[in-house]
């Protein structure tokens, strides 16, 4: 049995192959009753359409973008002169209708962007300024003009359909046909109303039946797209009224202008404003994996689309419908769930009992049909028929269809649904939402988690807690005197420092409605602007000193930002950079001194910053440091120095640890789960952390990611075992350990990942858990459960509802088989007896 089962009835957890999933279905062939047994199960014909469809139209755009621009470009010239101005747009102001707009971004012709005067044309087409964004009163017209940011959607299936499809079962079918027959007999031979008194019984019984059964479908079904919604529903930036803020991508309207960075969706179709170093991954439309620069010369966003590098600014053109990734969701929208490996091996032991039953069921019916012509031979009545004998034959056969329904447990398989559906549920409470349902069947058998430390052991609330400058250290509290903090330095470094903080940011301090400073960003840069605002800074007027030339935004695998200005009168350029504090040291060979000279670093200072650094990290701090490098020009380079900076300051920025972790850690270790910790911060801080939240003990092992990068496979085995903290490890490392673990050591891994370039990690992973919060919409579409409060105590929920929901699915498993096994036996062994 086991062997079969292996044979037949085996898939993976993650991404199934096609050819498994045909293989279980055909093998449930003998006994199967294809719409009670796949009703829970993809639709392998319907999805292979949908693909098809979906890989036709990737096509279709890839030649657009890539192969016969030249031609789409004379098609679309050749229309162009069509467009005309519709009255209801000309009376709103617009001076661009929605279709014409639409074709813009599709087309890719820069020359025909020009024609309205590039992107400032453009935004004065569509009446709104680029830099303060649309006004909130018009938002509905524009709605009403150029579209709702929705992709259309099948028509929910009503309650009735689900009745319609429960009533197609086959065995219902036949006992149906047979109560038909029974109470038609029945009335016949025993008169009204005594003969129907059976037939009525069987209906009643398929009534309740079916009743039940659509029930649960249409409840199930409902959950999932409550689900679906959820999935889809992702937040984006934009600047409207002036001021930064978010919204749902379902409100986002014509004329928007969007932020984006490293890791987003592009939620639209647009023209790029302004950007740095922008790349975007297009695979998802066209099918072409390489990245594609964004620039002035190519500004053409297109929605469903990815960033893979650097930020930027873009005006929404098209919105829902009106782009091509709107035409291809409409393929996508189905909710199709992939079988669980459980549903299927259960699906197998259906069919083996499915298979004894219909044995046990072909020998009762043989048996009472020999037991009842012998009883006739007996009788000499083997010539003459009544009717009476037509109804006992009936009987008979429900008997054996009965027989059939009590011993086959169709339910079996079912029942996995339900429970994964109903732990889903209860984890959607628990703020854990389950992109595959799989995932909650295999988090129950985990064995080791890979976490990562900001956020989701720490509570992400950063804010500078010590600070380094001038050979310096200061504490800082928030009610910190500005005056206290400048004593010992002047003006001049004052400047620099302020100008380092506001200029070389992706983030933004915006004034909120009440009239409070509101910081826009990512905790890290979120804890340095607060500390530039007690210093006594302020944003704009920082911000806005001299113009900014060039920015690297950050990213995990340089662990720096930098920017490039050019200072005002001609006073040359200046870059800054700020990012991991000993990458960021290696670059400078330069200190500030208190009175704003840059004096070259001798070892032994060098060597008295690094003591800094590891200081603020064993008190488990994140180290950062700030530079910055004056320079002539800079013709000819095409990216920014990495070298000769001065160091103006370290920051020690505080993120405490949740106060739950230490004990979900805890209860982890008891249930035999490993901890890991990889981590992009220094090697100190993580040190400290992991020791606080118990996941770093006496004889574990920390490793750097450049040092575990270049060890050997056998070195490897060796040292993974007791590995428990990887530091400064780019998203590559956490990929490396992931394929180790689940290959050499057969381990069971579940990882968690925020960055764009954890998504691989993700995706190798058995289950990948990405960040709600903090989390990328890159690493959220790899992962199979979104951590919504990006809670270490949350992964540990899941975990104990995956092994729950395997407790509950054993007992019902057993329970189930008693019965049949029970019902089986009882009604062959009465039905052979008495007849
Ligand atoms: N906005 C930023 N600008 C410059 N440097 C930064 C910025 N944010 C983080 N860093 C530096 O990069 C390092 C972290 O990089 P990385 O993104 O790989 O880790 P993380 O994902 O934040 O941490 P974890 O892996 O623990 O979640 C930090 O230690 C910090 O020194
Ligand atoms: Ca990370």
């Amino acid at each position: 049995m086991e062997q079969y089962l292996k044979e037949n009835f085996v898939v993976d957890a993650k991404r199934p192959s096609e050819q498994a999933s045909r293989r279980w279905r055909s093998a449930v062939s003998l006994v199967r009753n294809p719409r009670r047994r796949f009703r829970m199960v993809a639709d392998l014909a319907k999805r292979a359409e949908a693909e098809r469809k979906r890989k036709n139209l990737q096509e279709k755009i890839r030649i657009a973008l890539y192969v016969n621009k030249a031609a789409l470009h004379f098609i679309e010239a050749a229309n162009r002169v069509q467009h005309k101005l519709s009255d209801n747009v000309r009376q709103t102001g617009f001076g661009i209708g929605p279709d014409e707009l639409a074709a813009l971004a599709r087309s890719h012709d820069i020359n025909d962007l020009e024609s309205y005067g590039g992107v400032e044309g453009l935004a004065r087409e569509v009446s709104v300024s680029l830099n303060d964004g649309v006004v909130s009163s018009d938002i509905s017209l524009r709605q009403n003009i150029y579209g709702f940011n929705r992709y259309a959607e099948k028509p929910a299936r009503s309650f009735w359909m689900f009745v319609w499809d429960a009533l197609h079962d086959l065995t219902l079918v036949i006992l149906m046909v047979c109560a038909v027959i029974s109470i038609g007999v029945g009335i016949a031979t025993d008169g009204w109303p005594d003969g129907m008194y059976d037939g009525v019984g069987i209906v009643i019984c398929i009534l309740l039946v079916v009743l039940v059964t659509a029930i649960t479908d249409y409840k199930q079904a409902l959950q999932f797209k409550v689900l679906d919604k959820e999935k889809k529903n992702v937040i984006v930036q934009v600047t409207r009224e002036g001021s930064r803020q978010k919204v749902s991508i379902f409100d986002l309207v014509v004329g928007d202008v969007v932020h984006l960075s490293i890791g987003d969706l592009v939620p639209a179709d647009g023209i790029l404003i302004s950007g740095n170093s922008l790349s975007v991954d297009e695979s998802s439309l066209s099918g072409e994996s390489e990245p594609v620069e964004i620039n002035k010369k190519r500004p053409f966003l297109l929605s469903g689309t990815k960033i893979q590098d650097g930020s930027g600014k873009m005006l929404v053109t098209a919105v829902g419908m009106r782009t091509e990734w709107g035409t291809l969701m409409v393929h996508l929208s189905e909710v199709d769930q992939d079988e669980t490996p459980l549903q299927v091996k259960l699906n197998g032991v259906a069919t083996i009992i499915g298979k004894i039953g219909l044995a046990f069921a072909v020998v009762t019916f043989l048996v009472l049909l020999a037991r009842f012509l012998l009883v006739k031979a007996d009788h000499h009545e083997i010539t003459k028929w009544s009717s009476s004998d037509a109804l006992k034959l009936l009987n008979f056969f429900s008997i054996s269809v009965t027989i059939i329904v009590v011993a086959v447990p169709e339910g079996l398989p079912l029942a996995v649904t339900l429970s994964l559906a109903f732990a889903m549920k209860k984890l959607m409470h628990d703020r854990a939402l389950v992109r595959h349902l799989s995932a909650c069947e295999t988090m129950g058998s985990v064995c080791c988690i890979c976490t990562d430390k900001t956020g989701t052991l720490t509570t992400n609330h950063m804010v500078v807690n010590k600070i380094w400058i001038c050979e310096e250290t200061k504490s800082i509290q928030t009610n910190s005197n500005k005056d206290l903090l400048m004593s010992s330095f002047s003006e001049n470094v004052h400047g620099i420092l302020l100008q380092s903080i506001f200029q070389n940011t992706g983030s933004e301090v915006a004034k909120g409605k009440d009239g409070r400073d509101n910081i826009l960003g990512t905790p890290t840069e979120t804890a340095i602007l607060e500390f530039g605002l007690i210093l006594g800074g302020e944003f704009k007027t920082h911000h806005n000193e001299s113009e900014i030339v060039k920015v690297e935004p950050f990213n995990s695998e340089k662990k720096k930002m930098s920017v490039l200005v050019s200072l005002p009168d001609n006073g040359g350029f200046r870059a800054f950079c700020k990012g991991a504090s000993e990458i960021i040291l290696k670059m400078c060979d330069k200190m500030l001194t208190a009175d704003g000279k840059a004096v070259p670093l001798s070892e032994k200072q060098r060597q008295k910053i690094t003591d800094v650094i590891n200081g603020f990290a064993c008190e488990a701090l994140r180290t950062l440091c700030l530079a910055f490098k004056d320079m002539e020009n800079t013709s000819g380079a095409n990216s920014m120095p990495d070298n000769n900076y001065t160091l103006i300051a370290v920051v020690g920025i505080k993120d405490p640890i949740r106060p739950e972790v230490k004990e979900a850690v805890k209860t982890c270790l008891d249930a035999g789960i490993t901890v890991r910790m990889v981590t992009g911060d220094n090697i100190n801080t993580a040190k400290a952390i992991a020791r606080e939240c118990g996941i770093l003990t006496d004889y574990g092992l920390v490793i750097e990611g450049a040092d575990f990068r270049c060890k050997s496979p056998q070195e490897l085995e060796e040292i993974i075992p007791n590995l428990q903290v990887m530091a400064r490890s780019s998203p590559s490392d956490k990929h490396k350990l992931v394929t180790q673990l689940r290959s050499v050591f057969k381990e069971v891994v579940a990882v968690t990942g925020d960055g764009t370039n954890d998504a691989p990690a993700l995706a190798e992973a058995d289950i990948g858990l990405a960040m709600g919060i903090a989390g990328t919409e890159v690493a959220k579409e790899s992962a199979d459960v979104i951590v919504m409060d990006d809670n270490f105590k949350t992964i540990v929920n899941v975990a104990r509802w995956g092994r729950s929901v395997y407790i509950n699915i054993q007992k019902f498993v057993q329970f189930q088989l008693t019965v049949n096994v029970a019902a089986l036996m009882i009604n062959f062994i009465s039905a052979c007896i008495s007849g």
